[in-house]
C-alpha cells in the first residue's frame, strides 16, 4: 500500500491535468468572477429604480435603469453560461486523460491483479471515480471562490443596509449551510446505500441472464425469480429511505428559506415604518436574502464534493502506484522467424501452497511443433501463460530463441509469440477491425493474402459482406470455431515466432473442424508450435509430444517413440480415446 499526503496528490492531479490548460483555466475565472460581480450590482440596479419610481431619488432616469437592469443581467447570464461551458470541457479534458492514463495502466498491470479485481471494480475506478472527479477539477475552486465572495459581498452590503440586518444574516448563513450540512450527510448516506443495492441487483441480473441457458436447463428459474423480489424489496425499500431524506432535506431548505424571506421583510417594514430605508432598500434586502440560498447551498455541495473527491484521488492513485509483478526487460530485439523455447527447472503456483510446476524442464526446438497434453489442471494452459509473461517462474527461467524472458521487452516478447485462446475474443465491429484491431495501417490487401495463405479464402467469400462483416457485441454471429479462424488470421498478419494454440474443447462441426487443422498447419509453417490439445485428431502431425501430470512432465517424445512403448499413458491413450482417460 502507497501512503501518500492526499494534498500533494490533489495538487499532483491539479497540476498534471489542469497545467496544460492553464490559459481556458484564466479564461473561466474571468468569466465566473465576472458573473459573479454582475449578480452583485444587478439588486442595486432594481432599488435604484423602484426608488425613482417611489419618488425616493430624485436623479436618474426610469427608462435608463430598466436598460441597465436588463443589460447587466443578460451579461451576468452570458458570463455563467460561458463559465459552464468552459467549465465542461476543461473537466472533460482531464478525466479523459486520466481515464487514458488509468487504461493504459491497467492493461499493463499482470495477471493475478486481474483475477483479484472484479471487472465492475476496474470500471468503477476507470470510469465512476473519473466522472466524480470531472466536477472537482474543474469548478471545486472557482466556485468555492466565486460563491464566497458572492456571499461575503451579499452580506457586506446588508451590513451597509443597517448593522443588525447584516449580523442576523450572517448568523443566519452559518446555521443554514450547518443543518444543509448534516441534511446532505444523511440524505448521501442513503443514496450509498441505494447505490450498493441496484449494484447488488445489477449484478444479479447480468450474471443470471448470462447464465440462463443453465439456468432454464436446471430448472433453477424459480430459485432466480425468488432471489430478483428479494433483492428488489430490498432495493425498494432503501430507494424509499433515500427519496425520503431527498424530500425531507429539499422541504427543510425550503423551510429555512421562507424564514429568512420573512425576516428580511419584517426588517424591511420595521426600517422603512422608522424611515431608516426606503422603498428600494427594502427590495434590495429581500433579493440579497432570496439569493442568499445559492451560495449557501452551493459551498456545502462543493464541500461534500471535495470529500467524495478526496476518496476518488486516493483509489485512482492507489491504481496508478499498483506496480505490475511483470518487470519489463531491455532485450528488444529477437531474431526472425521461428524460435526455440525453452523451460529450465521451473517452480510456479497461483497460490503459496499449491504449486502448479516443480523443477518443470523441456526444450522444444525452434520451427517444431509440440502437442500438450494432461488431465484437465495440470498446467497446460498454465504453461500458454508463462511464455506470454502474464505470470512469471518462482524459480528456474524460461527461455525464447535463447533469450531469458525476464530479460525481454514485453512489447518484443507479445510481438514474437501469439496464442489463440478457447474462447477466442471478438469486439463488436466490423470482421476488419477484429483482424486489425483497428491498425488502419495494414491493408485489405494484407488481409486476403493472409485468409489466402491459411486457405480460407473460399470461407471468407461466404461471409455477407467480406471485411465488412458486422460483429455483435462479443463476437455475436460467429461460432467458436469460426472465431478461431479469424484469431489464425490476426496472428498471421502479425507473423509471430512461436504460435500457442488451445485448442476450443467445444464440438465443431466437421467442415470448420477439417478448415482449422489445415489452417493450423499453414500457420506452423516456419513457426514454433505448441498445441494444447483436447482430442488425439489435433495432434496427429505434431514432432513432440508432452503429458504433464502433478507438477510435472509424465511423458515426453515423438508420437513414433511413445506409441512404441505399450504400458506408456500415451498407448493408452490412442486405445481407449482420449477424452475418456482425460476426463
Ligand atoms: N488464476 C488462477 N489463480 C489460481 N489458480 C489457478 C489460476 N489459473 C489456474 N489455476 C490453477 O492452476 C492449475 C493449472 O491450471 P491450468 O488452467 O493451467 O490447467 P489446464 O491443464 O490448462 O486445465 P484445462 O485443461 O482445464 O484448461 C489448476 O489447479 C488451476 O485450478
Amino acid at each position: 500500500m502507497f501512503e501518500l499526503s492526499e494534498r500533494s496528490a490533489v495538487f499532483r492531479l491539479w497540476s498534471k491535468y489542469l497545467k496544460p490548460q492553464a490559459g481556458r483555466m484564466t479564461i473561466l475565472w474571468l468569466f465566473v468572477l465576472v458573473s459573479t460581480s454582475l449578480q452583485l450590482i444587478n439588486p442595486q440596479i432594481v432599488r435604484n429604480f423602484i426608488d425613482i419610481a417611489s419618488g425616493a431619488q430624485q436623479d436618474g432616469e426610469l427608462m435608463t435603469t430598466a436598460l441597465w437592469f436588463i443589460g447587466v443581467a443578460l451579461l451576468a447570464q452570458l458570463s455563467s453560461v460561458a463559465a459552464t461551458y468552459l467549465g465542461e470541457k476543461i473537466a472533460w479534458r482531464a478525466t479523459n486523460e486520466l481515464r487514458g492514463d488509468l487504461m493504459e495502466h491497467a492493461m499493463k498491470l499482470d495477471l493475478s491483479f486481474h483475477h483479484q479485481t472484479t471487472p465492475g471494480t476496474m470500471i468503477e475506478r476507470i470510469d465512476g471515480d473519473v466522472t466524480v472527479l470531472a466536477n472537482f477539477f474543474s469548478q471545486f475552486g472557482v466556485r468555492m471562490i466565486s460563491n464566497l465572495l458572492l456571499l461575503i459581498g451579499m452580506l457586506v452590503i446588508l451590513f451597509q443596509v443597517n448593522w443588525v440586518v447584516g449580523l442576523s444574516f450572517t448568523l443566519f448563513s452559518l446555521v443554514s449551510y450547518y443543518v444543509l450540512n448534516k441534511m446532505r450527510h444523511y440524505a448521501v448516506s442513503r443514496w450509498g446505500e441505494t447505490r450498493q443495492n441496484s449494484a447488488n441487483l445489477f449484478g444479479f441480473l447480468e450474471e443470471r441472464l448470462a447464465g440462463t441457458e443453465d439456468v432454464r436447463s436446471n430448472g433453477a428459474a424459480q430459485f432466480v425469480m425468488r432471489r430478483l423480489f428479494e433483492l428488489s424489496r430490498v432495493k425498494m425499500r432503501s430507494d424509499y429511505k433515500a427519496h425520503l431524506a431527498w424530500v425531507t432535506s429539499w422541504n427543510v431548505t425550503i423551510v429555512l428559506f421562507a424564514v429568512a424571506t420573512a425576516m428580511a421583510l419584517a426588517f424591511g417594514a420595521y426600517l422603512y415604518w422608522q424611515g431608516s430605508a426606503t422603498l428600494g432598500t427594502v427590495f434590495l434586502m429581500y433579493m440579497y436574502v432570496n439569493m442568499l440560498r445559492t451560495p449557501v447551498e452551493q459551498i456545502s455541495q462543493q464541500i461534500q464534493d471535495l470529500q467524495r473527491a478526496q476518496a476518488c484521488i486516493k483509489r485512482t492513485q492507489e491504481l496508478l502506484h499498483t506496480e505490475s509483478k511483470i518487470a519489463d526487460g531491455a532485450v528488444a530485439s529477437l531474431p526472425a522467424g521461428a524460435l526455440e523455447v525453452e523451460f529450465a527447472n521451473v517452480d510456479f503456483s497461483y497460490a503459496e501452497d499449491q504449486a502448479v510446476f516443480k523443477g518443470l524442464s523441456f526444450r522444444l526446438e525452434a520451427g517444431k511443433s509440440l502437442g500438450l497434453l494432461g488431465r484437465t489442471g495440470s498446467g497446460k494452459s498454465t504453461i500458454a501463460q508463462m511464455l506470454l509473461r502474464f505470470y512469471d517462474p518462482s524459480s528456474g527461467s524460461i527461455r525464447l530463441g535463447g533469450v531469458e524472458l525476464k530479460q525481454m521487452s514485453l512489447h518484443q516478447l507479445r510481438s514474437k509469440v501469439a496464442m489463440v485462446t478457447q474462447d477466442v475474443q471478438l469486439f463488436s465491429g466490423t470482421v476488419r477491425d477484429n483482424l486489425t484491431f483497428f491498425d488502419r495501417s495494414i491493408t485489405d490487401q494484407q488481409i486476403l493474402h493472409a485468409f489466402e495463405s491459411l486457405g480460407l479464402t473460399e470461407w471468407f467469400q461466404g461471409l455477407p459482406s467480406g471485411l465488412d462483416t458486422e460483429l455483435g457485441a462479443g463476437g455475436a454471429g460467429f461460432s467458436a470455431g469460426q472465431a478461431q479462424l479469424l484469431a489464425f488470421t490476426r496472428i498471421y498478419l502479425r507473423d509471430p515466432g512461436l504460435v500457442i494454440f488451445d485448442e476450443a474443447s467445444s464440438r465443431l462441426d466437421p467442415a470448420t473442424e477439417q478448415l482449422l487443422s489445415s489452417a493450423v498447419g499453414k500457420l506452423l509453417e516456419n513457426r514454433t508450435g505448441i498445441i494444447i490439445a483436447h482430442r488425439l485428431q489435433t495432434i496427429q502431425t505434431v514432432d513432440q509430444i508432452l503429458i504433464l501430470e502433478q507438477g510435472g512432465i509424465l511423458e515426453q517424445g515423438t508420437r513414433e517413440e511413445l506409441c512404441q512403448q505399450p504400458d506408456s499413458r500415451f498407448a493408452q491413450l490412442l486405445q481407449t480415446g482420449m477424452e475418456v482417460s482425460f476426463a
